[in-house]
């Protein structure tokens, strides 16, 4: 097979947790949010759906989203079920909000999204009065909305997730609440707090102060494309030979840029030029392929790349030599278990991969990809996928991926633009 290079621009989706956040919070604001760039994937639109259910009207005007805010207590209760389907943002992030309203809520979701971990939220929940009763620690879940008060929450585990449950769930409840993380996670519910409510929050060294009682107000938001999409042409750029490509308004937010360190850590031909922004920083990367050193990746590293696991993976793999993660055992309670989806199909690649209980050893080579099964697993989850499908660009014969589909949960037109950049 002979084997095309990228070349050109291209400007990914926006910022998925960014899309979801604009819709949580230009839903609880006073007056009209209008949305810039909203991602319009599977997971996104699940969120949306949720707010409508739940009494907000959501328009489209010139691409445009306009959010009609109802404020933190004019949300009604839903007479159906909230399919959070694939999407663990959704969940976690409304449990949270959902927690301190006067009504019940019934969550539900795809067959993956049962099997993720909720005892996560559940229990600093639970120690705010809230009452969330859950399947094991599973979905279904019921939440019972509660009158709350604040607490003092260092979190066990760095998840952006959890803290903006607290943050949203501080929010409706009675006093101060103070969070605390063992390493920084996506800061974007904070910074959109500050957006919509400034006096709401204070961040003082690593705490999050969140005072209740201010309302927030609709605002402007345009939504930066997401770094974790562009991961994918970066990984794509810097691997296949010939390939230089242009990437275009990347959100750039310190809290997610860790593939960028990485990149820099192996010497990749990488070209960063800064957008001037008022929110989410952004910037225009450029990456052209060439020799890359390898890497390692450690628990403290993982946080501001816990998504780009899987395609930091395939980019170890054509490194001279041997590249190592560790600290990454999260990766296991994703939408597939990551550690064990990469391994297996990589091995399936001819890929030199061992699996270790919280991370992986990569040994890298310059040569085609030996295709030793070329029916390749999804496991349904959208990384996995779209990783599979970079990959399959390096194989030395034509493989077929699983239940691609899945792609549409971060990223519905992944392979179009894959294809755009091609060249023979
Ligand atoms: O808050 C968010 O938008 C997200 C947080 C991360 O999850 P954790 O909070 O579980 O680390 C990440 O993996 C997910 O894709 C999106
Ligand atoms: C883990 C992810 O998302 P979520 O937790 O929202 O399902 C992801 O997009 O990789």
């Amino acid at each position: 097979m002979s084997n095309p290079s990228l070349q050109g621009s291209i400007q990914v989706p926006g910022d998925k947790s960014v899309s979801h956040r604009s819709i949580i919070f230009g839903a609880i604001a006073e007056g009209d949010t209008h949305v810039k760039n909203f991602l319009r994937s599977n997971d996104c639109l699940a969120t949306l759906q949720a707010f409508r259910q739940m009494g907000v009207s959501v328009d489209e005007e010139k691409g445009e989203l306009i959010v009609h805010g109802v404020g933190l207590n004019g949300l009604t209760e839903s007479s159906a079920d909230l399919d959070m389907q694939n999407s663990g943002t959704s969940t976690r992030l409304l449990a949270g909000l959902l927690a301190g309203q006067d009504f019940t809520s019934h969550m539900v979701g795809d067959a993956s999204l049962s099997k993720r971990p909720m005892g996560r939220v559940i229990t600093p929940l639970t120690e705010m009065g809230a009452e969330l009763s859950a399947t094991e620690g599973h979905l279904p879940m019921t939440v019972k909305g509660q009158p709350l008060h604040g607490i003092n929450y260092r979190l066990p585990v760095a998840s952006a997730q959890v803290k903006s449950a607290i943050l949203l769930a501080a929010l409706t409840a009675k006093g101060e609440t103070v969070i605390e993380e063992p390493l920084p996670s996506r800061d974007h519910s904070e910074r959109m707090l500050d957006l919509f409510s400034p006096e709401s929050i204070e961040r003082t060294g690593d705490k999050i102060h969140i005072r209740p009682g201010y309302p927030l107000k609709g605002q402007e938001v345009t939504v930066p494309s997401d770094i974790s999409s562009a991961a994918f042409f970066l990984v794509a750029g810097a691997i296949v030979p010939g390939s230089r490509i242009t990437i275009e308004s990347v959100g750039m937010n310190p809290t997610r840029t860790g593939i960028i360190k990485v990149l820099e850590q192996m010497g990749a031909d990488l070209t960063i030029d800064s957008i001037e922004t008022a929110g989410e920083p952004m910037a225009n990367l450029t990456i052209q392929a060439g020799p890359l050193k390898p890497f390692t990746i450690t628990e403290k590293d993982i946080p501001a790349l816990v998504d780009e696991v899987p395609i930091l993976a395939l980019l170890a793999a054509r490194a001279d030599g041997v590249s190592t993660i560790s600290g990454a055992a999260e990766l296991r309670v994703k939408e597939s278990d990551r550690l064990a989806a990469i391994a297996t199909e990589f091995k399936k690649l001819g890929i030199q991969i061992e699996e270790k209980p919280d991370g992986l050893i990569i040994t890298g080579s310059t040569k085609p990809f030996q295709v030793a099964d070329k029916e390749l697993e999804s496991y349904g989850d959208h990384r996995i996928a779209m990783t599979l499908k970079v990959a399959s660009l390096l194989a030395d014969q034509a493989v077929h991926i699983q239940d691609e589909d899945c792609m549409a949960v971060s990223y519905p037109d992944f392979t179009k633009d894959l294809n755009q950049l091609l060249r023979k």
